[in-house]
């Protein structure tokens, strides 16, 4: 029998402060879905003159996609205050004594937009410690996180969660409004022959990544002695899917190409829930030597590298970073 996000919920044990902190992001999720399906009707495809903390063009549907999950963890009245990429601090909310924090992606790979390409929202769920108001409240490392999801806006929409019990696919059935579960307790396949990069950054690769990725591309003639097949999307949302539905690995690596950024990924609201959603399902994520989610984060925009995906090869990659 089918089985909505509510029931899932409730069958596996989430207080109910979590539940309905859940099912508030999955409303949020299907008006953010509601706006990008309407494309160039409702300007989703047009940027802005403005430019966010990370110094990134704004899309018009970025900042609506923020009002979208802020109006929603409003109404929950669960949330004590909201980290978003699309502004600068942490925005406080009349609700000191509620029990979570969350960090948000609320359109991630929005750039995809202008190709109508597959965008989502990430979301990230932290314990309210107490210091509400304080901006260093969120810089909670990522095994702190009381649930992980993120929504996908493709041919179908999907939201994908974990509150710490393994990592379930729910599908979007359009006539009921309801999340259903499509996929229990995913698991990623500890192997793979498959590997994602932003290849056109080689030149700023460290020599860890430059020897992993020129193994791979040597293919059933190199070390590895199988061919290896290459896929990039541009929408983290999208490739991180793809290794929980098919494997492989995800690799953002730390690069020399803008010194003052570690990585492209920022800690708290991309690479913590998609590290706890990839290792809830078996897989591993690293930053090149640590754990993801060990890192203590330094700043609520941090950014970080992520390596993540089939085991055996975050482990591989680990041994080259410490090699190196
Ligand atoms: O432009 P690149 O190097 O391909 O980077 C793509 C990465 O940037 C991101 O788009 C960043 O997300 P935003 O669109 O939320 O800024 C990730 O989704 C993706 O993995
Ligand atoms: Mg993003
Ligand atoms: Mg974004």
């Amino acid at each position: 029998m089918s089985m909505k996000l509510n029931e899932y919920l409730s069958q596996a044990g989430s207080p109910q402060a979590l539940a309905s902190l859940c099912l508030c992001l999955a409303e949020a999720g299907k008006a953010i879905a509601t706006l990008i399906a309407q494309g160039a009707l409702k300007g989703v495809t047009e940027k802005m003159h403005s430019t966010n903390v990370q110094g990134e063009t704004q899309m018009q549907v970025d900042i609506l996609s923020h009002e979208l999950a802020l109006a929603q963890m409003v109404l929950s009245g669960v949330v004590a205050g909201v980290l978003s990429e699309e502004v600068d601090l942490p925005v406080w909310l009349d609700a000191a004594d509620a029990p979570f924090l969350v960090s948000m992606d609320p359109l991630d790979g929005s750039s995809n937009l202008a190709i109508n390409g597959v965008v989502g929202s990430i979301f990230s769920v932290l314990p309210n410690l107490g210091a509400s108001g304080d901006d260093a409240a969120f810089l909670q490392p990522g095994s702190a996180q009381l649930a992980a999801m993120y929504l996908m806006y493709g041919p179908a929409t999907l939201l994908v969660l974990t509150v710490g019990k393994g990592t379930q696919v729910f599908t979007l059935a359009s006539e009921s409004g309801d999340f259903v579960l499509t996929q229990s307790d995913v698991q990623i396949a500890a192997d793979t022959s498959e590997f994602a990069i932003n290849a056109s950054n080689q030149r700023y690769w460290q020599p860890a990544m430059q020897r992993y990725v020129d193994e791979c591309l040597q293919g059933v003639d190199g070390p590895r002695g199988r061919d290896f097949n290459m896929r990039w999307c541009a929408s983290m949302v999208m490739d991180v899917h793809r290794i929980l539905s098919r494997g492989g690995v995800f690799l953002y690596p730390r690069d020399c190409k803008q010194p003052v950024r570690a990585g492209r990924l920022r800690l708290l609201y991309e690479a913590n829930p998609m590290s706890l959603l990839v290792t809830q399902a078996g897989g591993g994520s690293i930053n090149g030597e640590q754990d993801v989610l060990s890192l203590q984060p330094e700043q609520c925009h941090q950014r970080v590298p992520v390596l993540l995906g089939a085991k055996n090869e975050i482990e591989r990659l680990r041994e080259y970073h410490r090699q190196a």
